[in-house]
């Protein structure tokens, strides 16, 4: 009783101190844990899912793009009493080596050095229909049949599953959200653990220090707490957010307010770092994570798939720099699969790119030299 209360302030406390736009209510179903015996039966559809299955592509109000929130908000505490300990060997991480939210956790898992801790399985890198039934219309992630499908793609090894929408229903069969990675699994309750990469973040830098090769690297650090914070206050909905809001659109307005406030932000972004090495001071941390996961993505696909065509991040002589800056750090370029990021992106979005043709540049080598090294760095 006692170590459930303690978790429910911990969580409450933790959701308190994210940026505001990303503070979303846990759905009430997902607070009550039930944990339901079901095999996974890929072929099946339901009611539910068949008038609620949806993508990211229809968050849309009047053509302007809103990210609905996470599902799965528990938490992995050191807390005692807590429900989900960490512990080497539960936890297993879903990814697509294309999502930068799903990115962002597997960079904290290779900065801390956790790979041994938590099994990490990436899925193919294009969304396939995840049903049989013709009036189930759903696309998403699929996992590899074998390990020869598509390099880097695998097998679920835990569950089996078909498709990321297999484990949605698996944790719930009556789940009616999106199927998103990233997808922190627990393997000893069957659950969905969290599904919200800014909180998956969080844990990954906090909890596993007793099992990390680098528990010395701390991303979060308290001293910067409060820049942190302040800079994810802006670069969330203008830069993360801001291609999808752009990409996402289904009319002018909403493209142009969202475009224009996605190259104010990168314009700040160069500016800030004409003067240090990295976004929060002289010390690589959390928003310098959130901020790559964009940045590296960016000419290759959103300038041409998300019209962020305005300028180039290789136009800008600090960004570019800071992108292969982080891009050569030990561990990081293991991160950045080129052939998923476009092969989802250009072959997931239908809307948007009928003919799934892959555009062909630019081809960029980040890992040739940098100029960051000008400034001090601790
Ligand atoms: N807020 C979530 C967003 C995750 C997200 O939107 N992931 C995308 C891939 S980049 C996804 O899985 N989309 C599937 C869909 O929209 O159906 C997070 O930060 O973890």
């Amino acid at each position: 009783m006692v170590g459930a209360a303690i978790w429910r302030i911990v969580a409450s406390w933790r959701v308190a101190q994210q940026p505001q736009q990303q503070r979303q209510r846990p759905r009430l179903q997902t607070l009550v844990v039930q944990i339901r015996k079901t095999s996974i039966s890929p072929g099946r559809s339901n009611i539910r899912s068949r008038n609620m299955s949806r993508t990211a592509l229809a968050d849309l109000q009047n053509g302007e793009f809103h990210r609905a929130p996470s599902s799965y908000r528990h938490f992995i505490s050191r807390s005692p009493g807590s429900e989900f300990p960490p512990e080497a060997g539960r936890y297993h991480l879903y990814i697509s080596y294309a999502c930068p939210w799903a990115s962002r956790c597997y960079m904290f898992c290779k900065l801390k050095g956790l790979e041994h801790v938590i099994g990490i399985t990436a899925t193919k890198s294009m969304w396939e229909k995840t049903r049989e039934d013709p009036n189930d219309e759903h696309h998403g992630w699929a996992f590899a049949a074998d390990e020869k499908e598509e390099p880097g793609a695998k097998p679920d090894p835990l569950n089996g599953a078909k498709f990321i929408r297999d484990l949605y229903e698996l944790a719930d069969p009556d789940y009616s959200g999106k199927y998103t990675v990233p997808v922190l699994w627990d393997s000893k309750k069957k659950t969905i653990v969290n599904n919200e990469s800014s909180e998956i973040t969080r844990m990954l830098n906090d909890e596993f220090n007793d099992f990390a090769k680098h528990p010395e690297v701390n991303l979060f650090p308290k001293h910067l707490k409060s820049q942190i914070e302040e800079i994810h206050s802006w670069t969330y909905n203008s830069i993360n957010n801001g291609v999808y809001r752009s990409g996402f659109a289904t009319a002018q307005g909403p493209y142009d307010k969202a475009v224009n406030e996605l190259y104010e932000a990168l314009d700040k972004c160069e500016n800030i770092l004409s003067k240090q090495r990295y976004i929060a001071g002289n010390e690589f941390t959390e928003p310098d994570v959130r901020l790559f996961v964009t940045l590296i993505r960016f000419d290759e696909v959103y300038v041409v798939h998300f019209k962020c065509n305005k300028k180039c991040i290789r136009e800008y002589p600090n960004l570019f720099n800071y992108v292969k800056d982080i891009y050569q750090i030990p561990g990081v370029a293991d991160t950045v699969v080129m052939s998923h990021i476009k092969g989802h992106y250009y072959r997931s979005h239908p809307s948007i790119n009928k003919y799934k043709i892959i555009a062909a540049g630019p081809d960029i080598d980040y890992s040739s030299p940098h100029d960051r090294d000008r400034f001090h760095s601790s």
